[in-house]
This record gives structure tokens, C-alpha cells and sequence, in this order.
């Protein structure tokens, strides 16, 4: 699993292990880890090019010790001083290196084979300053190599919010842990490819983390796996209430969705279940309320429902439901709040914007946010979807799940109904809310990955693929 800390729990980290060192240990382990991950990018250093772009705290100082690193193994490296002092001790090395200060600062990146951000990192506040624009404009323009120091600079480490500009990295390299702005979406665009450099934070960093990222062994540990004593009951039932007249294939894609997340049985419920029944010959429908359906472990509210009535059946049930598309609209947060069994919500940004009341840029924005604001004021488990796919619990001592596997090819129509169902069967086998949703989003994006290989699917693709993504996963 790959966690993330916020700015605050790096910096207790940091003075804690800094306690028991020489001064400027963790300097000097941050920059030869930076100078070598520059030196693997650069391929051969002797000769090259490169510019460094230096503020005036700390991160400037990183970027100098590794400038003077480079030019110690025969790169020309040249500072651009941003601030009005730059970080003495690695200034004074890069120059000791045979390094320079830049009088012509546009010069010398028009040349640059490598351009490290060192303006801000952990302690940036806001956009990139007015005066900096131009300069990073023009690394970005000179077809270099653009190397992130810690964060791209103008990037929020906590949020992932980009106010403003800032550096659009080719790699980061981080010091002593991830930050979540490095994994969530806006800014998780602008860092390019991460890589962590271990600088001896690990044992002193707090549990638990801001964030989490499942990789495949964690999802492995969530599936459920059948047992030589189960039946198709015990596995669990899933029910789906979803499609409506206009809209009968959402609940063919949410019942797809179902029939691939391991419960014993779908049960599809609504006006659809003829369209269900000619590509799925295994579901059991029913054409009446809910309320009459037969037992369930679990509930899909919503996808293309329209005004299809059932809604109040579901969410007065005692087992646990999952709310999504159009069981979103108009949603009772006293109702939700009063259920007796978890509900997990499962919005894109602009569902996410109705249900908080702001516009859905906003929520793009800051999803981090927004995604625990929500699940906080509906006391519900909240899977936020789009660009990066966030899972927040109701607890706000619970880290948010990011999830690693999705891919934009899964931005086609239909894809979140199969994203329901199959959460909603996961919800059913007996998964907690939060392993259920980020489970689902995890094989949600890897088979959208396996579907598409580079090419557009659509979200029947997507559901076909998914016994191939839980091979993968459960191997
Ligand atoms: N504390 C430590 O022991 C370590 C810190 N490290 C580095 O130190 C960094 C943090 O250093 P600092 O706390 O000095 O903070 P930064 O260097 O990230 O930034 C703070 C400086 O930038 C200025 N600044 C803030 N917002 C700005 C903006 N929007 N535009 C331009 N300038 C702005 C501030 O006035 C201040 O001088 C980390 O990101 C990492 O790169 C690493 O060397 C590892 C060890
Ligand atoms: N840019 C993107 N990158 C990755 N995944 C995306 C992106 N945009 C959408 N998705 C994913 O595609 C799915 C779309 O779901 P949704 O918005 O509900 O569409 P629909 O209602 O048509 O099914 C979600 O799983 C979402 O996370
Ligand atoms: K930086």
C-alpha cells in the first residue's frame, strides 16, 4: 500500500529525526537522492546542461546540493535566483563545484537539457508568484527535462489544488513520503512520474495516514473468495434497482457490474428486466417495489432510474445500499444519516456539487475536500469518481482511499452503472463500505485499462473485462 502524510506530519517527522543528526544530514540525503534520479533521466551527465531554478527556502537549497552534485560529475550547471537570498550553504557548494549563478536567466533555459524546480516545495503558499511564470514558461518551452523538487512549486501539498500557476513536471522526486497533492487530482497531473526518496522518515511518520493507494496484494486481501460450504445465498444477493423506460441500458450495465463482484446471485428490480434478461439469463427479476423482491445483503440504488419509484423502500431497508446517478437527486441526508445499515454514495464531480451545493469545478478542484465534506455531512461512505477516484469514510480518523488503477479510456458513457453493480455485489458479499467501493474502483479501472489497451471501450467492455482484472489482482 502506498500512504501519504500531510505537510504537518512531515515536518514532525522531519524535526524528530533531525533531533539526532549532524545538521544538514537530511539535506544532503534529499539531494543525492534527487542528483542521482537527475543523473538516470539525464543518461549521461558529463557535458549536459542544466538549470536550476531556486527559491528562497529549503527546497532552493536541495536543488543547489544536487546542482552541485552534477557539476561535480561534469555537468554545467547554472542557478536562476528567484528570491531575494537563496539557501547559503548549498549556494556555496554549487559554486565550490565549479557551478554559476545565471545573468541571463531566459539564456540559459532556451539551452537546458535539464531544469530542476527548487522554488517551493512543502512550505509554497499559493499559485507560483507573478515573476516566476515567465521563467517556468520558458523551461516548459525549451524541451528540457522539467524535474520537480519535492512538489512541483505552486502546487497545494495537502489538497492537490493548483491555484493558479505552476510547474507542469516531466518527474517529481520526493523527500521521506508522499504528499497527497501528489496523488490527487489537479496537481497529481503537474508531478509527472514520482519517485520517493528515503530520507529515514518511515518509522517516525504518524499512523495513520492522510491517504491510501491499494495495490494489487492489499485488493487480493479484500475479494471474497467462495468456500466448499457456500451456496449461492450465503455468497450474498445483490440487489439493483435501476434502468427506467428511457434509460433501460443503465440497468444492463449495473447488473453486468453485479453479476462480475461475487455475490451468489443478482436480483434486478424496475422496469428493465426484459432488456436484463435478454443479456443476462441469470438474473432474477421482478417487476413490483422492492419492498416484495425477496431478501437481499446489499442494494444498487439509482442508475437511469429516472422517476422510477423505490427509492424510500431501499433506503429504509436495514442492509447496506449504495446510492448512485439518479437515487442522488434530491438526496435526504436526514434519511441517509438515520439509516440503520451503511449507505455508500458513489457521485461524479457534478453529483458531488448538487449534493454540497457549489458548482462542480469546484469540485474538481478540491476533491480531496470535497469528498470528505460530503461523506461527514451525509455520515455515509463517499466514492467520488473521475480524474482520480476518491474513497472517503464517514470517520474522519479514517484515511481517504486514492485509487491508482483508473485510466480516462474509462470516461465513456455507462462505465460508473457497471462501477455501481459491482460494488454493490462486493457491498453484498460482506465487505465494509470502504473496501467495497475502493476494491470496486480498483478492478473497475484495471479493467478499463485491460478493455481499452490504447484504444476507446465502452462500458460493456469494461464489464466483460473485469473476471480478467480479478485473475490479475487475486493472483
Ligand atoms: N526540513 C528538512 O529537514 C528537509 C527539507 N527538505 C526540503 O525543504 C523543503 C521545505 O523547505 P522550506 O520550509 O524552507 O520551504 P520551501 O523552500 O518549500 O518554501 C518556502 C520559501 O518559499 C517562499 N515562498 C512561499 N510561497 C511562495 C510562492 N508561492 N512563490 C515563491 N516563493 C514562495 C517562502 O517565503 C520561503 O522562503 C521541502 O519541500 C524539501 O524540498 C528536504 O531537504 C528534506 C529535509
Ligand atoms: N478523466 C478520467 N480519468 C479516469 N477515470 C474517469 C475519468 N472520467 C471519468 N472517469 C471514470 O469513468 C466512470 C464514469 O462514471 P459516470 O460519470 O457515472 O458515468 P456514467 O453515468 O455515464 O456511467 C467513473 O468510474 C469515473 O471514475
Ligand atoms: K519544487
Amino acid at each position: 500500500m502506498r500512504t501519504a502524510y500531510r505537510v504537518e506530519s512531515v515536518r514532525a517527522a522531519e524535526a524528530a529525526l533531525m533531533a539526532g543528526l549532524p545538521e544538514g544530514t537530511l539535506m544532503r540525503r534529499a539531494a543525492a537522492g534527487l542528483a542521482g534520479a537527475c543523473a538516470g533521466l539525464l543518461g549521461r551527465v558529463y557535458g549536459s546542461r542544466v538549470v536550476l531554478l531556486v527559491g528562497s527556502g529549503a527546497n532552493g537549497g536541495d536543488a543547489l546540493y544536487a546542482g552541485a552534485g552534477l557539476a561535480r560529475r561534469g555537468a554545467g550547471v547554472t542557478a536562476v535566483l528567484l528570491g531575494a537570498r537563496a539557501h547559503e550553504g548549498g549556494l556555496a557548494a554549487l559554486l565550490a563545484a565549479g557551478g554559476r549563478v545565471a545573468d541571463d536567466p531566459f539564456a540559459v533555459l532556451a539551452r537546458a537539457d535539464l531544469v530542476l524546480d527548487g522554488i517551493t516545495g512543502i512550505g509554497g503558499r499559493g499559485g507560483l508568484r507573478p515573476e516566476a511564470v515567465p521563467l517556468v514558461r520558458a523551461a516548459r518551452g525549451s524541451g528540457a527535462v522539467v524535474v520537480a523538487v519535492d512538489l512541483p512549486s505552486g502546487v497545494d501539498a495537502d489538497t492537490g489544488a493548483v491555484d493558479g500557476e505552476a510547474v507542469r513536471a516531466d518527474a517529481t522526486v520526493t523527500f521521506g513520503a508522499y504528499k497527497p497533492g501528489l496523488l490527487v487530482d489537479p496537481a497529481r497531473e503537474y508531478a509527472g512520474a514520482v519517485r520517493l526518496v528515503d530520507i529515514g522518515l518511515a518509522d517516525l511518520l504518524p499512523s495513520p495516514p492522510e491517504l491510501e493507494a491499494l495495490h494489487h496484494a492489499d485488493v487480493a486481501g479484500l475479494l471474497p473468495v467462495p468456500a466448499a460450504e457456500s451456496d449461492k445465498y450465503r455468497r450474498g444477493v445483490v440487489g439493483v434497482v435501476a434502468g427506467s423506460a428511457r434509460y433501460p441500458g443503465a440497468a444492463v450495465l449495473a447488473v453486468a457490474g453485479a453479476l462480475r463482484g461475487g455475490a451468489g446471485a443478482v436480483r434486478y428490480v424496475g422496469p428493465a428486466g426484459a432488456a436484463v434478461l435478454a443479456r443476462y439469463p441469470e438474473t432474477l427479476v421482478h417487476a413490483g417495489p422492492p419492498a416484495d423482491a425477496g431478501r437481499v445483503q446489499a442494494w444498487v440504488l439509482g442508475p437511469g432510474l429516472g422517476d422510477t419509484p423505490g427509492a424510500d423502500d431501499v433506503l429504509g431497508s436495514d442492509v447496506p445500499v449504495l446510492v448512485d446517478a439518479d437515487g442522488l437527486r434530491a438526496l435526504d441526508m436526514a434519511a441517509v444519516r438515520a439509516r440503520p445499515a451503511p449507505t455508500l454514495l458513489t457521485p461524479h464531480a457534478g453529483e458531488a456539487a448538487a449534493l454540497l451545493g457549489t458548482d462542480r469545478a469546484d469540485v474538481e478542484a478540491r476533491r480531496l475536500e470535497a469528498v470528505r465534506e460530503l461523506a461527514a455531512r451525509y455520515g455515509a461512505t463517499v466514492l467520488l469518481k473521475g480524474s482520480t477516484t476518491l474513497v472517503a469514510d464517514p470517520d474522519p480518523g479514517v484515511p481517504v482511499r486514492v485509487n491508482p488503477t483508473g485510466t480516462p479510456w474509462l470516461a465513456t458513457a455507462g462505465s460508473g452503472d457497471v462501477l455501481s453493480g459491482l460494488a454493490g455485489s462486493l457491498l453484498a458479499t460482506g465487505l465494509a463500505p470502504r473496501d467495497a467501493a475502493s476494491a470496486a474502483a480498483y478492478l473497475h479501472g484495471l479493467a478499463a485499462r485491460r478493455a481499452a489497451a490504447g484504444a476507446p471501450v465502452a462500458a460493456h467492455d469494461v464489464a466483460d473485462a473485469l473476471p480478467g482484472a480479478w485473475r490479475d489482482v487475486a493472483a
